[in-house]
């Protein structure tokens, strides 16, 4: 049986995508997902290079993929401190823009963006990568929150909501099951679901690895998440084979250890998404093969990395096996 149709009563099964693997592995994905989301395609810097130039070609050629094969998408993403160019933070001068500026240009993105994409996409990530790891500040430094102020957030949800009435509407965050994260990313949306915030879910990114983090804090994250009463998406989920420290670029591939180890934490991961599925609407990969990962040039640039559940070749690897042997 394929990825999807093992999971079909429980939640969708996604794949980030790219203009490059939407070709060459155009028949995995459309065997094995039902589920896709642009990997870079429809980021601020692609889709909005200058202010009044928009590009969409590139996230169209994914969305008519998606479109020929019945296959559903998810947006990824309107609002984040990477990937946005600085035009939208400056003026002709090269000074900051102000507040109203910002705003306006703000909405005026993800108005334009909503309305291209004429279907809407079952879920977008509004506000990507917000809270800050570590320390007393809940929110990260970004032009975002210096230009507008905290209530950037409740913003772009407002203007989405209002371009787009129905999809639902994303929080979406890594290091999401670390108990000091969770905690943060917790206190931020229980806030935004306090103002009536129009948002409708959190996504786990789940960029986890053979060691961390454990079953059980991704247990608790669920839990803690699932207790506000919104949606959960996993988003962007891959199991390095490295621990996120470990800078060895010695292997050409992976060891055998390393894949039976990956396997059993796969195995044990879905175990626990079968187990909440009430609340999870999808899990999405970061990726459809170990051909090509982003690990393979983060943390570690240029060192290859087999995170995922298709080999290099596109073949079924055990990790495959221990998520859908459950039966
Ligand atoms: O795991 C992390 C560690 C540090 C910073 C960002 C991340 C994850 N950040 C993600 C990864 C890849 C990008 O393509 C996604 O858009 C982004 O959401």
């Amino acid at each position: 049986m394929t990825l999807h149709e093992v999971y079909k009563d429980y939640f969708r099964i996604g794949a980030a995508v790219n203009t490059k693997t939407v070709l060459e592995d155009k028949d995995l994905i459309s065997t094995h997902f039902n589920s896709i989301t642009a990997e870079n395609e429809m980021k601020f810097e692609l889709l909005h290079p200058r202010e009044n130039e928009y590009t969409f070609e590139a996230a169209d050629s994914i969305v008519d993929f998606a479109k020929q094969h019945n296959i559903e998408m998810r947006g990824h993403t309107l609002v984040w401190h990477n990937q946005t160019p600085r035009w939208v933070f400056e003026n002709e001068s090269g000074s900051l823009v102000t507040r109203e500026v910002l705003l306006n240009r703000l909405q005026e993105h993800i108005k334009t963006v909503m309305e291209h994409f004429k279907d809407p996409f079952y879920s977008w990530d509004v506000v990507n990568e917000a809270v800050e790891d570590h320390g007393n500040f809940l929110l990260r430094k970004s032009p975002w929150l210096e230009i507008i102020g905290e209530d950037f957030i409740d913003k772009a949800f407002y203007f989405a909501k209002e371009a787009n009435p129905v999809s639902n509407l994303y929080y979406n965050d890594y290091n999401e099951s670390h108990p000091e994260k969770r905690e943060k990313i917790y206190k931020l949306v229980e806030g935004l679901v306090a103002r009536g915030v129009p948002i409708d879910g959190i996504g786990l990114q789940g960029h986890w690895n053979l060691n961390n983090p454990s079953i059980e804090d991704i247990r608790k994250a669920i839990e803690r998440y699932a207790s506000l009463g919104l949606k959960l998406e996993i988003t962007e989920m891959d199991i390095s084979v490295f621990d996120f420290e470990d800078t060895r670029t010695d292997l050409v591939q992976p060891t055998n250890q390393m894949l039976e180890i990956q396997a059993e934490k796969y195995e044990n991961v879905f175990k626990l998404f079968r187990e909440y599925s009430e609340h999870i609407e999808s899990v999405t990969f970061w990726g459809v093969s170990d051909r090509y990962t982003w690990l393979s040039d983060f943390p570690v640039k240029d060192r290859k990395n087999w995170p995922l559940v298709f080999d290099k070749d596109g073949k079924p690897k055990k990790s495959f096996e221990s998520i859908t042997d459950f039966f």
